[in-house]
């Protein structure tokens, strides 16, 4: 078995391009860095710290690297098997293009093998949306073949993989956490459903999808942006902060309660769930910044994402969201001179005010009462 992954990132090195690669599936790595792209060229292995009580180093082995602007990814597309991604969510229409144009290829070559495309993103059926890309970008006779023969798999990613620490010069070493949970929809695949370690298949994915990013990553966020509101650099001390720890875990037991209502989940397990996620946030072995966690605060604040989605469910619930409240106005808050996400939300607040940006960014009415609660303690938090 063949696979393209796009994106030799931390979570593409780190987890999905690993799982891969020890799975004993030959690997080629697309990404547009050409630090990463020459080291992997020259070394075709590169070693994950994965850290915890007992840490160990796992050298991820026979791997190789294209650049994902070039004309090889349309051969490979052409011949692979699996094509999988890690590149972010705003990332996916850009190499649309180039996975269309291998997809024509493949056709015109008469490559009727099924060919599985699996997005890895913190995104609410992220393989989809890439499929709307590519369709997008790719002749109508193509269609109707792709239908048949290509399979959009939607999944859920979980794994917290920070940079690796400054101190190292190899630019390929990428650190983890032990925890991981890459969960598939088995409903979408095309051919046979494959057997790769690591990798569980599931045909109750949104479940998956919404308890991951509405537990973890809602948890996540508010921890990143109360954190740098109080003046933590990592999310570790963010937590350990009883004050933002009281109004995460709040945030998560408010999101779950939306979660319970609509999947119909055990509440004590989700109760654990969070405590679990809570302990993964401690982790005295990652060294995770606010800055990295709380990145692109306009995609946070999105309708369909972290901060806004649970909410709305309590709306639709009629279930307490006061600590939810408090991590959408923490977000409006959050500062980082690296992050234009970030510079252009300070400047709408700036030209509009708080209540039109929220309502702006996130789609609420902005008249509404919940615009009006975030309105209220983004200002009492300035
Ligand atoms: N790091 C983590 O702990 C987790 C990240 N995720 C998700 O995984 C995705 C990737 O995140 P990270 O690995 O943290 O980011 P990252 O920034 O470390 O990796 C992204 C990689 O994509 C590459 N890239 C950019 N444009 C490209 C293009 N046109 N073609 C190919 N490669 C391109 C970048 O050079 C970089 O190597 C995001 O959607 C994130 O939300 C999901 C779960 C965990
Ligand atoms: O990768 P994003 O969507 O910017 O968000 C950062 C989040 O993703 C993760 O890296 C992995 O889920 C989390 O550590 C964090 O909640």
């Amino acid at each position: 078995m063949k696979a393209l992954h796009f994106g030799a990132g931390n979570i593409g090195r780190g987890f999905i391009g690993k799982l891969l690669a020890d799975a004993g599936i030959e690997l080629v790595f697309a990404d547009v860095n050409q630090v990463v792209l020459d080291a992997l060229n020259a070394r075709h292995e590169y070693p994950v710290h994965v850290v915890g009580e007992q840490a160990k180093v796992e050298i991820v082995k026979g791997v190789s690297a294209v650049n994902s602007t070039s004309d090889d990814i349309i051969a490979l597309v052409a011949e692979v098997d699996l094509v999988t991604t890690a590149v972010g969510p705003q990332i996916l229409e850009r190499i649309a293009g180039s996975v269309a144009k291998g997809l024509a290829k493949r056709h015109d070559e008469g490559n009727d093998r099924p060919l599985n495309i699996i997005a890895c993103e913190n995104m609410v059926r992220g393989t989809s949306q890439l499929k709307q890309h590519v369709l997008k970008a790719l002749p109508e006779q193509h269609h109707a073949w792709v239908e048949q023969h290509v399979g959009f798999v939607d999944s859920a990613v979980d794994r917290i993989v920070p940079p690796s620490e400054a101190g190292s010069n190899d630019p390929l070493e990428v650190t983890v956490e032990t925890f991981s949970e890459w969960i598939v929809d088995k409903t979408q695949f095309k051919g046979e459903l494959p057997a790769i370690a690591g990798m569980e298949l599931t045909d109750n994915l949104m479940a998956f999808v919404e308890r991951k990013l509405f537990t973890l990553n809602t948890g996540h966020a508010i921890t990143a942006y109360l954190g740098q509101l109080a003046g933590h650099q990592t999310i570790r001390d963010a937590i350990l902060d009883d004050k933002i720890r009281a109004v995460v875990k709040g945030a998560m037991e408010e999101s779950g309660a939306v979660l319970i209502k609509r999947y119909g989940f055990d509440a004590g397990k989700h109760a654990a769930y969070i405590e679990k996620i809570l302990g993964r946030f401690e982790n005295p072995y990652l060294k995770d910044d606010v800055e990295r966690v709380g990145r692109q605060p306009l995609r946070k604040l999105s309708a369909g994402d972290r901060l806004i989605k649970p909410t709305l469910g309590t709306l639709e619930y009629q279930l307490p969201n006061a600590h939810l409240v408090q991590g959408i106005a923490a977000a409006m808050h959050y500062r980082s001179a690296q992050d234009p996400q970030a510079q252009e939300l300070e400047a709408l607040i700036n030209e509009k005010g708080p209540q039109a940006t929220l309502a702006q960014v996130s789609g609420l009415d902005a008249d509404s009462e919940v615009v009006a609660a975030a309105v209220s303690a983004y200002n009492a938090m300035a």
